[in-house]
């Protein structure tokens, strides 16, 4: 692909070798964001990082081969074209996603604090279920039917999230579904391609060490209403949330098309919710009529995912009596109110994701219904993350549980002791037991047969994270050899 197709039209002055037609028509093989990723024809993204600068990577880039660099203005580039930009990051996704198209039809994003990969995963199980090959890009990494490969990150980086999105295409795939995380929209690492619909779940305190402030982690996460949704596209917005209100007056400052869900929702109206032995009954109004799910997960959050990923569906095309029948068929998201295994005493321990004080109490909550005895938690905070957000995921835990048993979870490069002391702060009857596989033995080892345990925090994670090093953990097997 020739350069001048990738950036004609888009607002960047350039320099070098690029005003001449010799420039211009120098031939594109790929893109980078790392310099040790470029090869001969790579177009160089130099972003200025929180670590480093990658500006400071642009001779060696060039010296690698790379034909043009996207940076600001400001950036030194010789020997390569120099195509220049205030906002370099949001340059190179328009420019990457020209190279790498086509891309699937039908492409939806979700964000909010928790409950993005339970969506994305519930709307992919329902398009495939409605015939259409579908996937769905996050923290389980790239889902279809028949494969799951794991990218490390929530949101890839925008090169490998459009070259993702491409081979899907290659692949047949039709329908696919993407978590937009903060950090995500943030650093423009989703985008460039059409999206035709966004959702939003919910808003509670985490990545405060980012983002400063809770304001400012709402506009990083509204960025996808204001710029990254098509702007004849739909917004589905859970209705029941604290800042659901000041989402709907963006998306309709946006013009978008908006559906609802939720208790308070227009297009999706909860009534009522029921729990079951192994699932939940929903009253749902949809378009003037009433319909009765039998939705096969427990707890109010799951019911809430459910809904908005029904809600994307529909708004993308799905028949809205299909898709709430189709709802009654779903299956388990991996790592979301696993059920492990069952204590040889009679006790269910489940893993869940929780991770933020708001998902802790959606998870104990969920599990409450459900319990007759005692509701036993075990959960940590993950180190080198929001620290604020540790106090509050121990006072959630102590005040809706019967017992809380305070471990590790992925301390990185802090001390876990310290770690544990922070959430004990916010808990001062927790039990506290450094190393997680004794904690999860011990919480085992209390639980009578009436009484549930939940191992919160790492959810479908495969490693222990201690130093820089990732120790390999699971808590379901963890769980499974723990339960004698
Ligand atoms: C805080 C954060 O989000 N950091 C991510 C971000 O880093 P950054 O832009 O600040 O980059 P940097 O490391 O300072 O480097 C600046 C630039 O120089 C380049 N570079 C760097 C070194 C070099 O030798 N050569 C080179 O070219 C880098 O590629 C980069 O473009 O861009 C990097 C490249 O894509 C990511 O690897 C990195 O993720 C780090 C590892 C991370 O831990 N991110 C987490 C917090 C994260 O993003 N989490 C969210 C999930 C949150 C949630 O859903 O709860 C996610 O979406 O996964
Ligand atoms: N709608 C919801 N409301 C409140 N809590 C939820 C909701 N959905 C999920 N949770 C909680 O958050 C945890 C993580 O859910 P999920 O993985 O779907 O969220 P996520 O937004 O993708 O998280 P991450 O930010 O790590 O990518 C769940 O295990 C549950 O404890
Ligand atoms: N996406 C979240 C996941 C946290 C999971 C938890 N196990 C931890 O390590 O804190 C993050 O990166 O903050
Ligand atoms: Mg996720």
């Amino acid at each position: 692909m020739r350069l001048g197709s990738l950036v004609e039209g888009l607002d960047a002055a350039m320099s070098g070798e690029a005003g001449t037609s010799a420039g211009l028509d120098s031939s594109v093989t790929g893109f980078a964001i790392d310099n040790r990723k470029v090869a001969p024809g790579t177009v160089f993204g130099a972003f200025q990082g929180l670590r480093v600068n990658g500006e400071d990577y642009i001779a060696d880039a060039v010296k690698a081969g790379a034909v043009a660099v996207v940076a600001r203005p400001e950036a030194k580039v010789e020997g390569a074209i120099h195509i220049a930009h205030a906002n370099p990051r949001r340059l190179l996704a328009l420019m990457a996603a020209r190279y790498f198209a086509p891309f699937p039809d039908v492409t939806v994003a979700v964000t909010g604090t928790n409950g993005k990969t339970s969506t994305v995963e519930l709307a992919r199980q329902l398009w495939r279920m409605m015939g259409h090959k579908s996937a769905s890009i996050g923290t389980l990494g790239v889902t279809t039917s028949v494969d799951q490969v794991s990218t490390g990150l929530t949101t890839p980086d925008i090169v490998t999230f459009l070259a993702n999105m491409s081979g899907l295409r290659r692949e047949g795939i039709t329908h696919a579904a993407f978590e937009a995380s903060s950090h995500g929209l943030d650093q423009y690492r989703t985008e460039g391609l059409p999206v035709i619909a966004g959702a939003f779940t919910n808003l509670s305190r985490d990545h405060l060490d980012y983002h400063g402030d809770m304001e400012s982690y709402f506009d990083a996460k509204m960025r996808l209403f204001d710029e990254v949704v098509s702007a004849d596209g739909a917004a589905v917005v859970w209705a029941d949330d604290a800042w659901s209100a000041k989402v709907i007056d963006r998306v309709q400052a946006r013009g978008l098309r908006l559906l609802t869900v939720g208790a308070q929702g227009d297009a999706l109206r909860l009534v009522n919710r029921t729990p079951t032995h192994l699932g939940q009954t929903l009253e749902i109004e949809a378009e003037g009529k009433l319909y009765k799910v039998n939705l096969p997960l427990i707890g109010a959050y799951q019911a809430a995912n459910a809904l908005t990923a029904a809600g994307l569906v529909i708004a993308t095309g799905g028949d809205t009596a299909k898709v709430l029948e189709l709802l009654g068929r779903v299956q388990p998201v991996r790592g979301r109110l696993e059920r492990a295994v069952i204590s040889k005493a009679g006790a269910p321990v489940y893993v869940d994701y929780a991770h933020t004080p708001d998902g802790l109490k959606a998870a104990i909550e969920a599990l409450r219904p459900h319990t007759r005895g005692k509701l036993i938690t075990l959960f940590g905070a993950g180190g080198d993350r929001d620290a604020g957000k540790r106090p509050l995921m121990g006072k959630v835990a102590a005040e809706l549980s019967d017992h809380v048993i305070v471990t590790d979870d992925n301390p990185r490069s802090e001390e876990p002791s310290a770690i544990r002391a922070a959430v004990l702060a916010g808990a001062r009857q927790a039990q506290e037991i450094g190393g997680r596989r004794a904690a999860i033995a011990a919480a085992i080892a209390l639980a009578g047969p009436d009484d549930i345990v939940l191992l919160a925090g790492k959810g479908h994670e495969q490693g222990q994270i201690i130093g820089d090093r990732v120790l390999p953990f699971d808590d379901v097997t963890v769980a499974r050899e723990c339960a004698g």
